[in-house]
């Protein structure tokens, strides 16, 4: 599958991380790992337990616009994209992209994030991340999954749902 442009979303802990990296590979694509683009300022404040607000995201998104651009023959980006405004900033840069949004609850995110000892990313702020969520399903381009499936699963799914879109 060529020059295909997919976005791996989804609240903290949903597996972005681990799917994105997995598929990417399926793909034979790049990985933009979305996080490794945010300023400085921003990881800071997610570790002291405060919430990126819209413009924290703003110039993030726009670099990871310019990274997307920076790969013509098609990557894999993991990026949260919660809101409809950052999707959109996202379709910018590339008209046809797509997103897989790996739903869950947020008792599970929850559960996952608390569980995890090698990350930034606080417990506390889980509930805000589902505060900014704006639900993806039914714009262009999205497929919805549930995020509690296993990450080879997750990533058949992807990978079917990508080669159908190319056939269309
Ligand atoms: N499908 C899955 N089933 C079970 N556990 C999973 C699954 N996907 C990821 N995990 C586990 O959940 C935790 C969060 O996954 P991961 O770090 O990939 O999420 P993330 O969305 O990238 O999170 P963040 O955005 O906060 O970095 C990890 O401990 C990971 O091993
Ligand atoms: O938009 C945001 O609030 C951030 O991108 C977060 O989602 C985190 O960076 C991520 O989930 C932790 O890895």
């Amino acid at each position: 599958m060529n020059r295909v442009h997919v976005v791996i979303m989804g609240v903290a802990g949903c597996g972005k991380s681990a799917v994105g990296a997995l598929l990417a590979a399926r793909l034979g694509v790049p990985l933009i790992e979305g996080d490794d683009f945010h300023p400085a300022a921003n990881i800071e404040k997610m570790r002291q337990a405060l919430p990126l607000d819209d413009n924290d995201r703003a110039g993030w998104l726009a670099r990871l616009a310019e990274e997307l651009c920076a790969h013509p023959g098609g990557a894999v980006l993991t990026c949260s994209a919660l809101k409809v405004a950052y999707r959109v900033r996202l379709r910018e840069a590339v008209p046809d992209l797509k997103f897989v949004h790996l739903a869950l609850s947020q008792h599970q995110a929850m559960e996952r994030v608390a569980s995890r000892t090698d990350h930034f990313y606080p417990p506390s702020l889980v509930a805000s991340q589902f505060e900014a969520l704006q639900d993806p399903a039914g714009e262009p381009g999205v497929l919805v999954v549930d995020a509690t499936a296993h990450v080879a699963r997750l990533v058949d799914q992807a990978v079917d749902w990508l080669g159908r879109a190319a056939e269309r």
